[in-house]
């Protein structure tokens, strides 16, 4: 009787199991712009196709650009990974971008963050004001000698290597540098992420490289249960990161207490720090576990998110430079007519440490727009949004018709956003920091986060749109660290680009003439034998992460002072 239920029942689940599979491939988001799905793999062939025409390890934003294209550049497209992945939108276009991204009435806050990313809701807005007082631009200049004393123990590496000729990697320079940074600005404690020998640096940076390590091209996903090794190992690193970091705070707070004892007012601190973490402990009466849980959490994330981004921002920037005689000459000049004639990066030092010194460092523009410009074509990171299944979150199209899009992962590809060609016209794949030039305040105040109006229009009013340019994201939810990766990223510039000409290796590398000179193109930038490019290492990273010689530039003098 059993047997009988089952072979009737089976055929019938069949029929059920295939008209649910075709709603899914073909109507549930059929009005979408989209590759071709099949029934059984739905975009993953299409996907896999586009991947094999180029590099094999390029990063996926390649890999949508090429994809896009094959669609005729939709501003968003529809991308099918079930069962491997969640079904994504990937968009293409600043208007349509603004549309996840800005405050509406159905997300005041904007789209929820991804699903891999816990999205706090309320508990964010709060922890947010926690936080935004210490990354507030009046506050990171004070943080400047911080800042500086880290770029000099980097400068004192460069030398070394100017001195050995040896070759290294410059990324990772940078990440060590950019990680020494960002633990002096949030903890006011040294992490020693310099040490050229990997066993003498800091506990945490040695846990957080070996936690980033395991996230290679293959187990980059979030997905524990496709590598549960992988996954086990990353649960042990954050473990032991999170011991640290609730050690540091509970030191921290202690100190604060300590010293506040004597004081008729608890939370008036009295110590000297200005530490990011410093001052916001002071919104806390209390130090609960919960406390210190949700602090190690923000520290955590702001370290991760803090180093490694302006790191890439860093190393392409130099690379640039390095490629384009005009801008480097152009940055040594602001350099020159700012700090004077002396290069020496002890000379440039005192001037940001005497009074005026931050109106130098704001006045900075035309490295303002190399920064820019180095952002626009190498976004380190983007943003994915997620409106849950059922919300009937929609998207307008450019013929005005709304489609609904909730329950997709929607990610906004500023890889592909700020090389929209509508918008930057011919030059848009070209290093040209001058496009700039007038136009270079990156603060958030100049986010000026497109409105919604009446009829869900966007107004911008300058000859770039500002939501065309988009690597910190725009909108509530947009970086926290952006002025801080600005100032910093001024000051390292200021330190370096008159002291040292980078020599690329490898992919990159500059074609020579017979004469061993190199052969500048049509655009005036240093022809390249093979064009280096970005893979995925958590975030869009230079994929031999910027493997370069480095020599005392002509006008330099031959040792720090
Ligand atoms: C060049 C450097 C940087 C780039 C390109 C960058 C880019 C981004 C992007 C694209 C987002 C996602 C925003 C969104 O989802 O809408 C983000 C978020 C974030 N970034 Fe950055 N970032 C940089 C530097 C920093 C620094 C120095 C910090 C320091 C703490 C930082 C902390 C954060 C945090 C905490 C978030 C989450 C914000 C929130 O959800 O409220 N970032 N960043």
């Amino acid at each position: 009787m059993l047997a009988r239920i089952i072979l009737t029942a089976l055929p019938l689940l069949a029929v059920y199991l295939f008209t649910q599979l075709r709603w899914m491939r073909f109507k549930q988001y059929g009005k979408l712009p989209q590759p071709k799905p099949s029934l059984l793999w739905g975009h993953m062939r299409a996907l896999y196709e586009v991947m094999s025409r180029g590099k094999e390890d390029r990063h996926v934003d390649g890999v949508f650009a090429a994809m896009s294209d094959d669609l005729g550049n939709p501003p968003f497209m529809y991308i099918d990974l079930r069962p491997v992945g969640r079904p994504m939108l990937i968009v293409n276009n600043h208007e349509a971008a603004e549309q996840i991204t800005r405050a509406t009435k159905f997300y005041p806050w904007s789209v929820p963050k991804s699903p891999t990313i816990k999205d706090l809701g309320e508990d964010w807005k709060r922890l947010r004001k926690v936080f935004n007082p210490g990354f507030a631009p009046s506050h990171l200049i004070t943080l400047l000698p911080a800042i500086l004393d880290k770029t000099d123990i980097f400068l004192e590496h460069l030398d070394l290597y100017a001195k050995t000729g040896e070759e290294f990697l410059l990324n990772k320079l940078l990440i060590n540098l950019t990680f020494d940074i960002i633990g002096a600005v949030l903890t006011d404690t040294s992490f020693d992420a310099q040490h050229l020998d990997p066993s003498k640096r800091g506990e945490l940076i040695r846990l957080y490289d070996e936690l980033v390590n395991t996230f290679d091209n293959n187990s980059s996903g979030s997905r524990w249960w496709l590598a549960p090794r992988v996954g086990w190992k990353r649960y042990r690193l954050a473990s032991r990161i999170d011991v640290l970091l609730k050690d540091l705070i509970h030191r921290e707070y202690a100190e604060m207490r300590k010293l506040d004892s004597g004081s008729t007012q608890k939370k008036t601190p009295t110590k000297k720090s200005r530490s990011v973490l410093s001052l916001s402990l002071q919104a806390w009466d209390d130090l609960t576990e919960d406390n210190v849980r949700e602090a190690a959490d923000s520290i955590k994330t702001f370290l991760f998110a803090g180093h490694d981004t302006t790191s890439i921002l860093l190393a392409w920037l130099f690379y640039e430079l390095s490629r384009t005689p005009r801008a480097l000459q152009a940055v040594r000049d602001e350099l020159d007519d700012l700090f004077g004639p002396d290069t020496d990066p002890k000379a440039v030092r005192a001037k940001m440490l005497a009074p005026g010194g931050d109106d130098l460092v704001s006045r900075m523009s035309y490295v303002s727009a190399v920064i820019k410009e180095t952002l626009r074509l190498h976004p380190p990171a983007g943003t994915a949004r997620y409106p849950l299944p059922g919300s009937g979150f929609t998207m307008r199209t450019p013929a005005g018709e709304d489609v609904c899009v909730d329950g997709l992962v929607i990610y906004n590809c500023a890889t592909i956003i700020q090389r929209d060609r509508t918008v930057y016209g011919e030059t848009a794949d070209d290093f040209l920091p001058e496009r700039w030039l007038g136009d270079t305040d990156t603060s958030a105040e100049a986010d000026s986060p497109a409105v919604e109006d009446n009829k869900g229009e966007i107004r911008d009013d300058k000859k770039i749109p500002p939501a065309a340019w988009r690597p910190f994201e725009r909108g509530p939810r947009n970086c926290i660290g952006q002025e801080l990766a600005n100032i910093e990223a001024r000051v390292i510039v200021a330190a370096v680009a008159r002291r040292y000409d980078f020599v690329k290796l490898g992919l990159g590398e500059f074609d020579v003439s017979e004469k061993g000179k190199p052969v500048v193109d049509e655009k005036g930038r240093y022809k390249v034998i093979e064009e280096l490019y970005n893979t995925m290492q958590v975030t869009a990273k230079p994929v031999d992460l910027m493997r370069v010689k480095v020599q005392l530039a002509a006008k330099a003098p031959a040792s720090l002072a």
